[in-house]
């Protein structure tokens, strides 16, 4: 892993090029969702995975994050999209999500078709969370990720996807979101998930709280059999269980590991995460169309800024 320095360079590198076009950073947040439901392993950026159609629209992350991987050898692609992700998080106004940094890349794609699809009913998405260790108060939280960015090119919460808030939850009542996900909507199906939808609507302060617990402890699984050599310090390494289940090589993977993610210290291995990193005062962007490595002569693909989210544009290099 890198050291702390490092990884504030990245995140300082990811801050300027959100500032950029803010849909980048909706991009990382999505891509820690999908990288890490198998476990954060990096395979999210691998040829075989970001061209499936469960990933349709991430193509974008992987030439973003491309140039961070032959810049900074230290950094695992894992970690760099969920340094990423907690970083975007932050950058468009949510709360300082803890994170780690260690997590070793598979460099073997997950199985396809884990990642549940927008048309699980909420009994089907209840079932898909449940054998990676997250209830259904902890699916409501994750949810209010859809408060930002967009869904097949219009935004999740018309007028508010630009930045982090309760927004999506007092929009989900108001029946604002109608015509979007379904697995959204459907979370007022189910009365335990209706009354926190109500109670995230009714106080921000408790969203961001729980989102903070939730989406720390969803990054924070790392299947530790992948390497024998390489760090596991988030539990012993475990390679059957119940839930475990096997990568498209047949390699076993163990079982999600878990740690509290308010935990004041780095587990032993990992690096701890270097919030505070400074951000641009509003009104004060980079000037375009470059961002450049600081530290090197390598150029960084410029971005344009976009309309709202609908497009991203790659021009570079
Ligand atoms: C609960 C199950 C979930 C389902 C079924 C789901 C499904 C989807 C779908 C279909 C899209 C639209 C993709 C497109 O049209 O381009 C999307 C976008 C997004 N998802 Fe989810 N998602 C889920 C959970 C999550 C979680 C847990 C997070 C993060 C914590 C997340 C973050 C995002 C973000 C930020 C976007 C917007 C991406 C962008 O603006 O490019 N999602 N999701």
């Amino acid at each position: 892993a890198c050291s702390s320095s490092t990884m504030t360079q990245i995140q300082n590198l990811f801050v300027q090029n959100f500032t950029q076009n803010r849909a980048l950073a909706t991009l990382c947040l999505r891509g820690a969702f999908h990288d890490c439901w198998n476990g954060c392993n990096g395979a999210l950026l691998l040829p075989d995975e970001i061209n499936r159609s469960e990933n349709v629209g991430l193509a974008p992350l992987k030439t973003f994050l491309d140039p961070f991987l032959s810049q900074f050898s230290c950094v695992s692609v894992a970690d760099l999209i969920n340094s990423c992700a907690v970083t975007a998080v932050k950058f468009l106004g949510g709360p300082d999500v803890p994170v780690f940094f260690g997590r070793i890349d598979t460099g073997v794609p997950d199985p396809n078709g884990l990642i549940p699809g927008p048309t699980l009913s909420v009994q089907e998405l209840i079932a898909a969370f449940q054998p990676i260790g997250f209830d259904s108060r902890e699916i409501v939280a994750l949810s209010g990720a859809h408060c930002v960015g967009v869904c097949q090119g219009q935004p999740f919460c018309p007028g508010q996807n630009t930045t982090f808030g309760n927004h999506y939850y007092v929009q989900l009542l108001n029946g604002e979101l109608q015509g979007k996900l379904q697995t959204d909507i459907d979370l007022l199906q189910d009365n335990t998930m209706r009354s926190l939808v109500q109670q995230y609507a009714n106080d921000q302060q408790q969203f961001f709280d729980d989102f903070a617990t939730v989406f720390g402890k969803y990054i924070s699984r790392i299947e530790c059999n992948q390497s024998s050599n390489g760090p596991c310090p988030l539990g012993s390494a475990t390679s059957s269980s119940s839930s475990s289940s096997s990568s498209s090589s047949g390699v076993p993977i163990g079982s999600p590991v878990s740690f509290s993610p308010t935990q004041s210290s780095a587990p032993v291995g990992f690096t701890p995460s270097t919030f505070p990193v400074a951000f641009p005062s509003p009104g004060q962007p980079l000037q375009p169309p470059f961002v450049t490595f600081a530290s090197s002569s390598a150029s960084f693909f410029p971005v344009q800024q976009s309309q709202g989210f609908s497009t991203i544009i790659f021009t570079g290099p």
